[in-house]
């Protein structure tokens, strides 16, 4: 029996004594699907510099291709995010088209409302309801778009805020923030679902309109049940217990999405888990004891998992298709949680008992369950290894170039 299937046979049975079903694991991981963003395939960086990378995506075309490909090593990642203008085309039906003939779908649809030299004080809060206007039309626009490629997610963050204590109005700024937004959910067509990014600073300084997850609450309530709360993992000030308002939000059956990415400082946008991998899986962990739980297992089933990075140093592809590992290691380590001997340490009060179930679970090598599921699919073990022993690097290098960053 090769190696890895023995070291899948050992764990089958590790797990088995504990409780838990390997196969079944491997079922739920199978159904796990995580969204990548085209703008995670091109050159980005920092206000300081941007290093061109050989080989980056330059169109939309390569970074769907580039999306694809992660799909085929993955075998998880089915749909890419689009950003707007940044992925405009002339033929909607072309693109989609193409995407499919890819082996992928697009998905959520992320107007830009921080791009345009009209935005300086605020987009669709802004003072001057001409400078709204243009905003709304851009939404609007982009909820055509989403209708025109069958997408069911219009992913909506705001810039929005100011840099000064005076500057503007609180209640002013809140109140044209409601007005905007009820106007682009009365355009939502049925079935489609506005997804409210929040994100305490920058690139305004001093107040954010939609800075936490308490204010995207109140607007998707005031919005209706088509509007839900999207976590993006980077935007929250340091020492935030992230999966206790992932927890609250799918109680309040309002979570609808998550950025995943991890940061140190602020929203580094680095890839996900490669900073707190203990914090992804204890996210992920609430995210499985809500499916386990009928009052919040329907809003747990259609939560949007995408990535949300910016690759300003590594390669672009290597780095998407490491996030994805990561995601999964840390979902599939969650699904090992016991949670029969959990609720029974917590009704007994024993606190570091209840601890030590999770860490049984995170201490869990899941390497070979996730070679086990890439088997089934027909994938390598390691689809890391095998894009960097693919040679699909010096492949689209060759055929890209480094092209010099133009600004977007
Ligand atoms: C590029 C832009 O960056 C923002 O910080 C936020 O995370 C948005 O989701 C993303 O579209
Ligand atoms: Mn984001
Ligand atoms: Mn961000
Ligand atoms: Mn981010």
């Amino acid at each position: 029996m090769p190696e890895r299937e023995a070291a899948f046979e050992f764990l089958r049975e590790q797990l088995g004594d504990g409780g838990v079903d390997a196969d079944g694991v491997v079922a739920e991981l199978r159904r796990l699907e995580i969204e990548t963003p085209s703008w995670g395939y091109g050159n980005s960086g920092t206000r300081f510099h941007v290093f061109p990378w050989p080989g980056a995506a330059r169109t939309v075309w390569e970074r769907i291709a580039d999306a694809a490909l992660v799909h085929r090593l993955t075998g998880t990642c089915p749909s890419v995010a689009i950003h707007i203008p940044w992925d405009r085309v002339d033929d909607w039906t072309a693109l989609r088209g193409y995407a499919e003939g890819q082996g992928v779908r697009l998905g959520a649809v992320n107007p830009n409302l921080f791009q345009d030299d009209v935005y300086r004080l605020g987009s669709v809060c802004h003072p001057d309801a001409a400078v709204r206007r243009q905003a709304l039309d851009h939404v609007l626009e982009c909820v055509e778009i989403a209708c025109r490629i069958d997408s069911g997610i219009l992913s909506l963050w705001l810039a929005d805020g100011t840099n000064y204590p005076g500057q503007d109005d609180f209640r002013g700024r809140y109140r044209r923030l409601l007005e905007s937004l009820g106007e682009v959910y009365a355009a939502l067509p049925d079935g489609m679902r506005l997804l409210v990014e929040y994100k305490f600073f920058e690139p305004a300084f001093y107040q954010t309109d939609l800075p936490d997850w308490g204010t995207a609450l109140l607007v998707c309530r005031r919005l209706g049940p088509q509007a839900q709360v999207l976590v993006d993992t980077g935007h929250h000030p340091q020492g935030t217990n992230i999966e206790q308002i992932v927890a609250l939000l799918l109680v309040e059956g309002a979570l609808g999405g998550f950025h995943f990415n991890n940061r140190k400082y602020a929203d580094d946008d680095l890839i996900v888990g490669s900073v707190e991998p203990f914090e992804l899986f204890l996210i992920l962990n609430e995210i499985v004891a809500a499916r386990r739980d009928s009052a919040t297992t329907a809003t747990a089933e259609t939560i949007a998992f995408m990535i949300d990075q910016a690759h300003n140093v590594e390669g672009k592809i290597d780095a998407m298709i490491q996030s994805v590992v990561n995601i999964q290691t840390a979902y599939a380590k969650a699904l090992l949680v016991d949670r029969l001997r959990l609720d029974e340490a917590r009704r007994a009060g024993d606190v570091l008992g209840a601890h030590r179930v999770l860490l049984d679970a995170y201490e869990t090598d899941v390497r070979p369950l996730l070679a086990h599921l890439r088997a089934q699919l027909g994938l390598a073990p390691d689809p890391v290894q095998a894009f960097r022993e693919g040679g699909y690097a010096e492949r689209l290098a060759a055929e890209r170039g480094a092209i010099a960053y133009e600004p977007r």
